[in-house]
Parts: C-alpha cells; structure tokens; sequence
C-alpha cells in the first residue's frame, strides 16, 4: 500500500502468529503503515485487535513474524517515547488515587531519569496536552471522575504530553460523547499532519472515511488494507463479519 522503505515505515509487522494457549488470536498477519497515516482497524469481536496493539507495542511476543517500530524494535520505540498506547477504558483502574494531571505527567516519565521529578518543560508539556484536549479545568481531579470521552481526552493527551508520534488507540470512541470524538479525531488529524501515524480500533465504521486515510480487516490476519470507501465495501465487510454492519451494529 506504500512505497516507503521499510525503516521509514511506522508500523511493520510482518507474519505475526499469536496464541493464548490453545487459542490463535493472530494467523501470520502483517500490516505496514506509513508515516502521516491515521489507519482504521476493523474487525469483529475477538477478531485479534488487541492482540495486535499488544504485539506492536511489544507487550506480546509473536510466536513466528516480527515487529518493527520505525526500523526499531518495540521497546526502544517505547523507551524513547515515540510509542504510546491507549488502552480500552476496561483496562484501566479508575478508582486508582490519581489525578488527570498526574495521568498525563506519567507520559513524560521515560524522559524523567529514575528520580521522575518533574521539570519545567515537563509542567509546560503536560498543561499544553491538557490545554489541547480541553481538560485544563479539569486537571486537579481524580481520573475517575470524568466522564467516559474525558477520561479518554486525558490518555490521548498523555500520548501528546509524551512526545509520541506513533499512537494506538483501542475503542477511543466507545462510550464517548460527540464533544470529545471531535476534539479526539481533530487531535489525531493534527497528529499525522504532522507526519505521526496513528491506528486506532473502531466498531463505528460510519465515522471511519471521516477519520481515517486507510482501514485494516482483521480476521486474525489482514483480510484487507486500503482507503477505507473500498475496505468498506458491503461484500468486503461480509468477509469479516458474515454480515453487513453499516446496517447493524458492528460488533
Ligand atoms: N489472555 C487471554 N487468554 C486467552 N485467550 C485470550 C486472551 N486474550 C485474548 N484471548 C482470545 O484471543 C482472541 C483475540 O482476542 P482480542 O482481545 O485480541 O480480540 P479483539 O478483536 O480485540 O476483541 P474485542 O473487539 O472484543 O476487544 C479471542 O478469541 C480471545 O478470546
């Protein structure tokens, strides 16, 4: 789909095979994405989503394939802060004694040195990210007393604290308001205008051409990767569904 050497690519996952035990979650799937691309990835349930963000993120080690960040390897994508995760909103403890401030100053702690005391700049970053996610007013509460599109601005604006250019979100827009999808979707544009990459998990495929350069469906491999008016194609969405979910809900 690209026509970038492969140390210029973002994101470059080549025959990934994946298993919990006896479950397969990903079969020698690969997906490359380039730089400047958002990229939606589509699937349904239990389709090997989150086991891709994983294994991109290096959380998961593949049994065959490989990953590479930016010609790097996960972990030193995510040492030098170029890498950064938004998990889905059951992954994460929201009674956790935190507050949104403090969430987002996590993202600069790579840069911190052990001592993780924040410096200047790192303030500075952290109330610009709050600042372009519209929750400066919000900064002094604890994290699970905002609502669902809030706590999801406060992990986007972890990643922009950060300094990542390459961003996975899983489900960003799942239970979330219009307000914060706006101001998330512009966020991520502006993200890959910059020459960041950006993927993101999706059920809402009717945001998809709105949001994103290219869609990936996955079926524990890539069935298909392109702009998303043509992977989302009814017949082409019946290869990954067994069913047309423009008409139904997609998971
Ligand atoms: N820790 C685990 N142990 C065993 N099986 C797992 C584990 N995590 C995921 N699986 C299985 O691996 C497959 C892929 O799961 P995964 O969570 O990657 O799918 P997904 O596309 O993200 O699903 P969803 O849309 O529901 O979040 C599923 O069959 C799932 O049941």
């Amino acid at each position: 789909m690209n026509t970038q050497c492969n140390a210029d690519l973002a994101i470059n996952v080549t025959d990934a095979t994946v298993h919990y035990g006896q479950v397969q979650a990903l079969d020698h799937a690969s997906l490359q994405l380039a730089q400047g691309t958002v990229c939606g990835l589509v699937g349904m349930n239990g389709s090997g989503k989150s086991t891709l963000f994983k294994t991109i993120m290096g959380q998961i080690k593949p049994d065959t394939g490989s990953v590479k960040i930016s010609g790097t390897d996960p972990q030193q994508a995510r040492k030098s802060g170029k890498l950064a995760y938004v998990p889905q909103s059951e992954a994460v403890d929201w009674n956790f004694p935190i507050s949104v401030r403090d969430v987002v100053m996590t993202g600069r702690y790579g840069q911190m040195g052990w001592t993780r005391r924040a410096k200047k700049k790192d303030h500075a970053a952290v109330n610009e990210a709050l600042g372009r996610v519209e929750l400066t007013d919000f900064a002094n509460r604890q994290i699970g007393q905002l609502s669902g599109g809030q706590k999801k601005r406060a992990f986007v604006a972890r990643c922009i604290a950060q300094g990542a250019s390459i961003m996975l979100l899983d489900e960003p827009f799942a239970g979330v308001d219009k307000r914060s999808e706006a101001t998330i979707t512009k966020l991520l544009r502006e993200v890959a205008d910059e020459g960041g990459s950006v993927l993101i998990s999706t059920h809402d495929l009717h945001a998809l051409p709105d949001l994103a350069d290219e869609a990936v469906l996955l079926m524990r491999k890539v069935l298909m990767h392109g702009r998303p008016e043509v992977v989302l194609r009814a017949e082409n969405l019946a290869l990954a569904f067994g069913l047309d979910p423009m008409k139904r809900d997609a998971s």
